[in-house]
C-alpha cells in the first residue's frame, strides 16, 4: 500500500501543530518518525487514521484520498497500534486478539475457526501464545503491548500504523518486536511507526522522518541520524558509532554523551 502526505497541516481547532507536511512510504518501506515530545507525531497519526481531518492539502492510499475512503474500507486495510491501554471489561487476550478480525466479518457474525488460528498464529509469531487465556487486565503493561501488536497483525493490513510500539518492553522484546515487524515489511506491508530511540531507525528501518523545531526532513537513517541532528532534535549531544553483527555487517549506534 503507499501512503501519501501531500502538502499538509495537522491540527486541532484553530491550533496548527504541523505546517506543509510532504512525503510517502511504498510497499516493503519501513518508516521511523522521530521527534520531541510534543512535535506532533500522534496528530499525524491520527489523521493518517482519519480520526482527525487535516487542515490543508491530502493524504492519499493507493492514490485515493482518505476522505473518499469509508470507514470500514479504511479499517481493513489500516493497522494501528495505539500506546498501551487498558480497557474497561476483563477480555481474556484472545478476545482482544481477536478484535483484530472484527473489520472482516460480517455484521452479527462471530470470529470463525480461521479466526481463532490467525489470531493465536499472531500470538505466536510474537512468542506471546503463552498468554492466550489470561485477562488482558490483569497482564503487565509490556505484555499488553505485545497483545495489541498481536491484535493489528490479526488484522492482516496492508500497512501498519505504530505509536511507540517498544515504550512498555523489556530490551529483548524491544529487539523481538522491531525484528518481526521488519519482517513483515520485507513481505511487503508497508509500516510507520514512532520511537524515541535513533538506535531503533538504524536496527530495522528503511526511511527516517525527523520532526523538530526546524521543520520536518525525510531520508535514510544515515542521512537523517546525524549528531547535529540529534542535537538540534534532543538538545543532547551524541555520538554516531559503528559496529559490525555477527556476520560482519555494519551497524550503526547513536551514543549519548555526558557533555
Ligand atoms: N486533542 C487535542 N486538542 C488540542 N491540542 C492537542 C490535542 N492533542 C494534542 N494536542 C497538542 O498537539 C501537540 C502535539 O501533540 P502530539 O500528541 O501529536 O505530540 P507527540 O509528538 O505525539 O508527543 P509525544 O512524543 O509526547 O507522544 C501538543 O502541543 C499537544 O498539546
Amino acid at each position: 500500500m503507499i501512503l501519501e502526505i501531500k502538502d499538509a497541516s495537522f491540527g486541532y481547532g484553530k491550533k496548527t501543530v504541523l505546517r506543509n507536511i510532504s512525503f510517502q512510504v511504498g510497499f516493503g518501506e519501513f518508516l521511523c518518525l522521530l521527534g520531541p515530545n510534543g512535535v506532533g507525531k500522534t496528530t499525524l497519526f491520527k489523521s493518517i487514521l482519519g480520526f482527525l481531518a487535516v487542515k490543508s492539502g491530502e493524504i492519499m492510499l493507493n492514490g485515493q484520498g482518505i476522505n473518499q475512503w469509508s470507514k470500514p474500507r479504511l479499517a481493513k486495510v489500516v493497522g494501528y497500534v495505539p500506546q498501551a491501554h487498558t480497557p474497561p471489561f476483563p477480555y481474556t487476550v484472545l478476545d482482544v486478539v481477536l478484535m483484530g478480525r472484527i473489520a472482516h466479518l460480517g455484521s452479527f457474525s462471530s470470529p470463525s475457526r480461521e479466526d481463532v488460528k490467525i489470531a493465536e498464529e499472531s500470538l505466536d509469531k510474537l512468542g506471546a501464545y503463552f498468554l492466550k487465556d489470561m485477562t488482558y487486565t490483569e497482564i503487565s503493561g509490556g505484555e499488553r503491548q505485545m497483545v495489541l501488536i498481536a491484535r493489528a497483525l490479526t488484522q492482516r493490513p496492508q500497512i501498519l500504523i505504530l505509536d511507540e510500539p517498544t515504550s512498555n518492553l523489556d530490551y529483548g522484546n524491544q529487539v523481538r518486536v522491531l525484528l518481526q515487524i521488519k519482517k513483515l515489511s520485507d513481505e511487503g506491508m508497508t509500516v510507520v511507526m514512532t520511537s524515541h530511540y535513533p538506535d531503533h531507525a538504524f536496527l530495522c528501518t528503511s526511511k527516517v522522518a525527523l520532526l523538530n523545531k526546524k521543520g520536518f526532513e525525510i531520508g535514510t537513517a544515515d542521512e537523517i541520524i546525524t549528531e547535529k541532528n540529534m542535537k538540534d532534535t534532543y538538545g543532547i549531544n551524541v555520538r554516531i558509532t559503528r559496529l559490525a553483527d555477527n556476520h560482519g555487517a555494519d551497524i550503526k549506534r547513536c551514543v549519548a554523551l555526558a557533555n
